[in-house]
């Protein structure tokens, strides 16, 4: 794993954003893989400043979401359609019918899973997945004790994210407590990885990230054997890394 160190949050957007702008204009059909949460917000509106001020094009690119909460439709603004929608599809020349995200009104949510899992292999997999993490290690959705060989799926929300999220909410009773993820080794089948880390509230995440055992009670920590990972993370996320984990 390769880690970068910014001063803050608007750098770290400012620098996730120019490493994704610059795989675009390499392969401009390239497979994007997507998320959601705080994290990426500022690196989404660095693209679309990027896109209007030097016109990088995204007409040819394919996006692949982690993953959606069940039970919200695409016109729900807590969900990951609307907030895709909202943060950048709408302000780039993107192909909405090139961008995936689980359905979270799916009728049959097996089904969907198949469909999900199935529609990025058939897309060849993805080149670069953009990650944030949880801080109790979780990626996508995928919550601690998920197995690493796990393929798309239905998750339980852990009690804490359904907390973290809630701020997305008016009240923490209308967050869903059911959702679709990419699994694990859907996510480990990426070409490259790009994960973010911003913020007090992670640095204990990045720490057991660096520092911990690769193991299932952790999610993130499966990043580890994937030969392709780039961490951008800000100075208050990492400081005192050492001190922190003795
Ligand atoms: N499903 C999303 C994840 O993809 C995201 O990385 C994480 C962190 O969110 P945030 O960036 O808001 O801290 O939580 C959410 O639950």
């Amino acid at each position: 794993m390769r880690i970068i160190e910014v001063k803050d949050y608007q750098q770290m957007s400012k620098r996730a954003a120019e490493y994704i702008i610059n795989k675009v204009v390499q392969n401009p059909s390239i497979k994007l893989g997507l998320a959601t949460g705080g994290t990426p917000i500022g690196t989404y509106k660095s693209l679309i400043e990027d896109h209007q001020k030097n016109g990088t094009s995204y007409q040819k690119v394919t996006t692949f979401n982690l993953d959606e909460y069940i039970g919200l439709s695409s016109d729900n603004k807590n969900s990951y359609r609307y907030f895709m929608n909202d943060h950048l599809f709408n302000y780039i020349d993107i192909n909405k019918a090139k961008t995936n995200i689980p359905s979270g009104i799916a009728p049959d949510f097996q089904e969907e899973c198949h469909r999900y899992e199935d529609i990025i292999s058939r897309h060849g997999g993805i080149d670069l997945q953009i990650l944030g993490i949880g801080s109790n290690g979780h990626i996508g959705f995928n919550e601690p004790g998920t197995s690493f060989g796990s393929k798309t799926h239905i998750v339980n929300l852990a009690p804490s994210t359904i907390q973290a999220n809630a701020r997305f909410f008016s009240r923490i009773e209308e967050v869903p407590t059911k959702a679709i993820t990419m699994g694990i080794s859907t996510i480990l089948k990426s070409k490259e990885i790009l994960l973010l880390i911003s913020g007090e509230k992670k640095k204990d995440a990045l720490c057991r990230l660096l520092n911990g055992k690769i193991n299932e009670s952790f999610p993130a920590s499966v990043l580890k054997n994937h030969p392709c990972v780039t961490i951008i993370a800000d100075k208050v996320a990492i400081a005192d890394l050492e001190v922190q984990c003795l």
